[in-house]
């Protein structure tokens, strides 16, 4: 019997896990990872906070270097031009093509920007935009991010030496992760100067940059390189040209109107404002008008404002289904709408019944773990094996680091589809911890937890057990107690 062909599209975390998954339960087959970029994205030093939680550091290396286990991985530095799916053929860049048995495209995503084609809005995803906007940044008085996501909450930490106008749609910052709550207790950190010691710098997670980063091009469209992952931002020198900490203000509940050219400005008549609300007579490259009416010049805008998932080049021809987000819709078998055709992380919304704890969101460990189970579910289809959901889809967990504090994030986190239906038990202690706890129908559904609070392994029992916490619940946050005690 000749071998099986799996074919992977994509050299991120996806991808690549996926090849290395493939590698290992796959047998009599042909695994060939296909990247645009010869960076692909390994996960080291894994360890395990909960069965759910994981910590790692993210490494960049040259695009051979793929984990193998049972069989092969071929790694072809190329693109993909197009897809068509009746023939199970792939149309590569280079004029040549790819036929396979079994295809999983994990082709990430792009960032979604507020302005294209305009020098001055930058998005931020993988390396070369990241060198862009350093270069950009080296002579910045001042810049003005707009979005209230990740990349946002991280930039305004991490940069230095230039002043911050921070545009939100929202009444708090970093409302895609975190309660107005815990916005209010990052509030304090906002403008304090980061924390460059060994110690603040050791509790992160480490991200090394390959420099010889070179992304192929599609005769069709750009195409962008891996997406930066945890702690992208700790080791860059991410500094404008004042000689400053942080100076970072905050426009809260508005968007961008308008992008506006010095030339725009004069011939309508418009003034710009200063952070104090006088008059701006700086003369600034690029103006925002924001939905206030307030005018700021800067000398970057950085979009930080979502990512688009990169789905394009395997559309024409194809029956493949998109979900509102733009998403290829997989099901729980990580299956497209076309046969054969699997997809994961970015580029892909999960279209399952989800378990009532999880939620897709376009992250590093999710786009992991999909890459993972996909190649499970590519090799069962194969020997017409039966699979059942992968148990880390059972419970939503991301940890991170936000104003260097640690951030778990659990199950419906921010009361995802509760309505008003909910109860909440809340710990802060200012400067140190910040525990949020949700409660729905007496049991744990979700919770916050920022700081050293120790809490994430027993919360994360409570909400996989769906304990009643009806006897326990006035206590369930008290410091000093043991809450592992109520259930011996
Ligand atoms: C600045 C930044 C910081 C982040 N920080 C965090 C964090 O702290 N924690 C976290 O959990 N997540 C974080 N994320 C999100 C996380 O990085 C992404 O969710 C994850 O990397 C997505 O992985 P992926 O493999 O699906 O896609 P990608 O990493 O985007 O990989 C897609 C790959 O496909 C290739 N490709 C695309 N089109 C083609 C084609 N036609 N032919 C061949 N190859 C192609 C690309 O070159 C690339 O190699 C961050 C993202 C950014 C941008
Ligand atoms: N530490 C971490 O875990 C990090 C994770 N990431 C991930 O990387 C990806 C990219 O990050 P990022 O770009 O920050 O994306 P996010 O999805 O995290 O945040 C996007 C933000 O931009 C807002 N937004 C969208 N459109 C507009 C608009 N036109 N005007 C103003 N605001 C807008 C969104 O609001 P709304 O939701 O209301 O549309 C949201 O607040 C995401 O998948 C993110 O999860 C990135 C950095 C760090």
């Amino acid at each position: 019997m000749p071998d099986l062909k799996y074919v992977v599209v994509g050299g991120g975390i996806a991808g690549v896990t996926c090849a290395e998954t493939l590698s290992l339960f796959a047998e009599n087959a042909t695994i060939t990872l296909l990247s645009a970029s010869p960076l692909i994205k390994t996960v080291t030093n894994l360890i395990q906070i909960t069965p759910n939680i994981e910590s790692f550091d993210v490494e960049e290396q040259p695009y051979k270097h793929v984990k193998e286990g049972h069989c092969k991985v071929q790694v072809i530095h190329t693109t993909v031009n197009s897809l068509c799916a009746q023939e199970k053929r792939l149309h590569l860049s280079d004029g040549k093509t790819l036929d396979y048995d079994q295809l999983c495209i994990c082709t990430g995503g792009k960032p979604k920007l507020i302005a294209v084609d305009n020098p001055y809005v930058l998005g931020i995803r993988d390396t070369e935009s990241v060198k862009e906007f350093q270069k950009k940044l080296k002579t910045a008085q001042r810049i003005v991010i707009v979005g209230n996501g990740g990349i946002a909450t991280e930039l305004v930490y991490e940069l230095e030496g230039c002043e911050v106008i921070w545009a939100i749609k929202d009444k708090s910052i970093s409302h895609t992760f975190v309660d107005a709550g815990a916005a209010e207790f990052f509030m304090a950190h906002l403008n304090k100067a980061k924390d460059n010691s060994p110690e603040g710098l050791s509790k992160r997670l480490k991200y090394t940059t390959n420099e010889e980063c070179e992304v192929m091009m599609s005769d069709k469209k750009p195409v962008m390189g891996s997406a930066l992952g945890p702690d992208w931002a700790a080791q860059l020198d991410i500094r404008g040209a004042q000689q400053m900490s942080h100076r970072v203000h905050v426009e809260h509940e508005v968007e961008v109107e308008r992008v506006l050219s010095p030339d725009d400005l004069t011939l309508l008549g418009l003034k710009a404002c200063s952070v104090d609300q006088g008059q701006d007579f700086t003369n600034w490259p690029v103006y925002v008008q924001l939905t206030n009416s307030k005018i700021y010049g800067c000398d970057i805008i950085v979009s930080a404002t979502g990512v688009e998932p990169f789905t394009e080049v395997f559309l024409p021809g194809n029956n493949i289904d998109l979900a509102p987000d733009g998403g290829m819709k997989v099901n729980s078998k990580m299956e497209t709408s076309e046969p054969h055709v699997y997809a994961a992380g970015d580029v892909c919304t999960a279209c399952w019944d989800p378990s009532p704890y999880w939620q897709q969101m376009r992250l590093w460990s999710q786009a992991r773990q999909m890459g993972c189970y996909a190649a499970k579910c590519m090799v069962a289809a194969t020997k017409g094996e039966n699979i059942t959901l992968d148990f880390c889809f059972e419970l939503f967990a991301h940890v991170t680091t936000f104003f260097n504090f640690k951030v778990i994030l659990l199950g419906k986190f921010n009361a995802q589809n509760l309505s008003n239906d909910y109860e909440v038990l809340l710990r802060v202690t200012k400067g140190q911890e910040y525990v949020k706890a949700i409660l729905h129908n007496n049991r744990l559904v979700g919770a916050i937890l920022i700081g050293e609070t120790d809490l994430e392994e027993t919360f994360e029992n409570l909400i996989l057990n769906g304990l009643d916490l009806t006897a326990f619940k006035d206590n369930l946050l008290e410091p000093g107690i043991d809450v592992d005690d109520f259930f011996d």
